[in-house]
């Protein structure tokens, strides 16, 4: 039974949907703030589920020996290292939609908060001050809102911001024309945002684009008075330059839910007076909570039960329905891959994986990455299809896909191509109705060869007598010989012989068999069945 650790405070209803789902697991909400036990203890699990209190590092991944899978309860996954996590082949998923309304409502109140300084109002008059002459506010009715960012939160806060009959603008580079219109915002530049915007709404993820979006030079373009809220991430305001324009006047008041340096327990802008500040509760509603818990939960249960992968930002999603369907075929993809890297001996430039047939029309990345893990394997132990194409692409490994109709015998096939300085060598298999792999060709010569965990592959002029010595000279090993397939280019061509034998060979025996007459290659092939 799989085993879940979950690190961080979630909605208990997460833990019963683990354990009905047969996920064994430990509810620890405390060591997710603890990195030191959370290494010492992650080797046991194979599944991570957390909110943003764990910090999962390069260090926590080392050690996570079993780990398969890392679930964020939430959005933003700034607080695990991706990279070595894709290193490691841990799938790394997150909640995209989970909590996005309540914190787009979070925007929204923090904007009538500021709009209103409804928390110094509240302080004041708790107080036993009755300011009412204090307390001057704007209306938001036909002010503008730009909005950086108009994902998921930011089209939510701008639909919000209409009802509240707001103009909106919006800054994303990736936000296309034609949804603008949809979602009824103005695209513009961020400058022009700057300049016309009475309050400004962040809703982009931390990235090296986003850092400080809000720097110095950003805020002396705003419109004086400009009131700033941010319920995304700290790091895209530049904290220095906001302090300094809240004090001028430049920036009338901000609103900020995250910080640079989270827990925020001592900050300069917590001295001055414009500014409200929540201790990052953007997602804290019973709602998204709920919401959270229970996708993360299910996310990793069908991810460790049945190889379902949803919302993976370091591997292509497999649905339920495609995780029976693609799994021979992933199999198969891995097979090939496993079958030319072994026959591979000089540097790998490039990969091409082609698909014909009913194959081609189905979710071709998974294999794609099954078919890259095979081809590293012979090469680098710790490779997996988490890993595979981003080690592909690291060393400059060149990877073309084809899918094209059944234009030839088998219903679907996948070919697998590896291209060397040398040469390219290729080798395609498909899937019986029984659901076994078996090889139909290899370097352009037809064969048809159930594949076992332990071959022979040999190479040879296609002249009279080779089979009889080859199959005497195994014997005389004392090797037994499961199944024998052979396949020829043309009379006198090229033939190989593709040799499922009980047991595996020694590099002395694989000697005698390539130093046999009309022997040109032969190697001892492994396979994972
Ligand atoms: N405060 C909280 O508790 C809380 C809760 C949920 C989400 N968040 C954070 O809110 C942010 C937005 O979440 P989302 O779900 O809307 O994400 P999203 O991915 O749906 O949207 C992000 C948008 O930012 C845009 N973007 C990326 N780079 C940009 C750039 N350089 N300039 C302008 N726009 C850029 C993207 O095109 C995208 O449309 C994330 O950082 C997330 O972690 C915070
Ligand atoms: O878990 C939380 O409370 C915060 C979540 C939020 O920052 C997110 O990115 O989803």
């Amino acid at each position: 039974m799989p085993k879940v650790l979950v690190s961080d405070k979630i909605s208990p209803a997460a833990i019963e949907i683990f354990k009905a789902n047969g996920v064994e697991v430990d509810y620890l909400p405390d060591v997710g703030k603890d990195k030191e036990k959370l290494a010492e203890i992650i080797g046991r699990y194979d599944g991570l589920a957390i909110r943003s209190a764990t910090k999962v590092t390069e260090k926590v991944i080392a050690a996570a020996t079993n780990l398969k899978v890392i679930g964020r309860a939430g959005i933003g996954v700034d607080n695990v290292d991706i990279p070595a996590a894709t290193k490691k082949g841990i799938i790394v998923m997150n909640t995209p939609f989970g909590n996005s309304i309540t914190t787009a409502e979070h925007a929204i109140s923090m904007m009538l908060s500021l709009a209103r300084q409804i928390p110094e109002a509240d302080a004041s008059t708790r107080a036993g001050k009755w300011e009412k002459n204090r307390f001057m506010g704007v209306e938001v009715t036909n002010k503008v809102l730009g909005i950086i960012g108009c994902g998921n939160i930011g089209t939510i806060v701008a639909d919000r911001a209409q009802g509240l009959k707001m103009k909106v603008l919006a800054f994303d580079p990736f936000l296309s024309p034609e949804r603008a219109v949809e979602i009824g915002v103005e695209k513009v530049e961020l400058d022009d945002l700057l300049a016309r915007a009475d309050f400004i709404t962040l809703h982009t993820p931390l990235t090296e684009q986003t850092r400080n979006v809000l720097s110095a030079e950003a805020i002396a373009k705003t419109k004086k008075g400009v009131r700033i809220i941010n319920c995304a991430r700290g790091g895209l305001i530049d904290e220095a330059a906001l302090t300094d324009a809240l004090k001028s006047g430049q920036v009338a008041g901000a609103a900020l839910d995250v910080f640079l340096e989270e827990p925020a327990t001592a900050n300069p802008l917590f001295d001055l007076p414009n500014v409200i500040c929540t201790p990052h509760l953007g997602a804290s509603t019973t709602e998204a909570q709920e919401n959270v818990a229970l996708q993360v939960a299910e996310q990793i249960s069908a991810y460790l039960m049945t190889g379902e992968i949803s919302n993976a930002l370091n591997f292509p999603s497999i649905t339920a329905e495609e995780a029976p369907r693609l799994t021979p075929f992933i199999r198969l993809a891995e097979m090939l891959g496993s079958f030319a890297g072994q026959l591979t001996e000089t540097s790998i430039q490039g990969v091409r994986i082609e698909f014909e047939g009913a194959v081609a029309d189905m979710n071709t990345r998974p294999m794609v990455a099954a078919a890259l893990t095979g081809v590293m394997k012979p090469l680098l132990a710790d490779v997996n299809m988490v890993s595979a194409p981003q080690i592909a692409k690291d060393r400059g490994m060149q990877v073309e896909t084809v899918t094209r109709e059944q234009q030839g015998a088998y219903e679907n096939y996948i070919r697998l191509t590896v291209i060397t300085e040398r040469q390219e060598r290729g080798v395609a298999g498909t899937i019986f109705a029984n659901g076994k792999p078996r090889i139909i060709q290899v370097k352009g010569i037809n064969m048809e060869a159930e594949l076992t965990p332990s071959m022979l592959y040999v190479t040879n002029e296609d002249k009279p007598g080779h089979i009889g010595r080859l199959g005497t000279l195994l014997g005389d090993l004392g090797i037994n010989i499961a199944n024998f397939n052979l396949g020829r280019m043309d009379v006198g061509g090229d033939a190989i012989a593709l040799v499922s034998i009980d047991g595996e060979l020694t590099e002395e025996q694989l000697g005698r068999i390539a130093a046999l007459e009309g022997v040109k290659q032969a190697k001892a092939l492994k396979f994972n069945m």
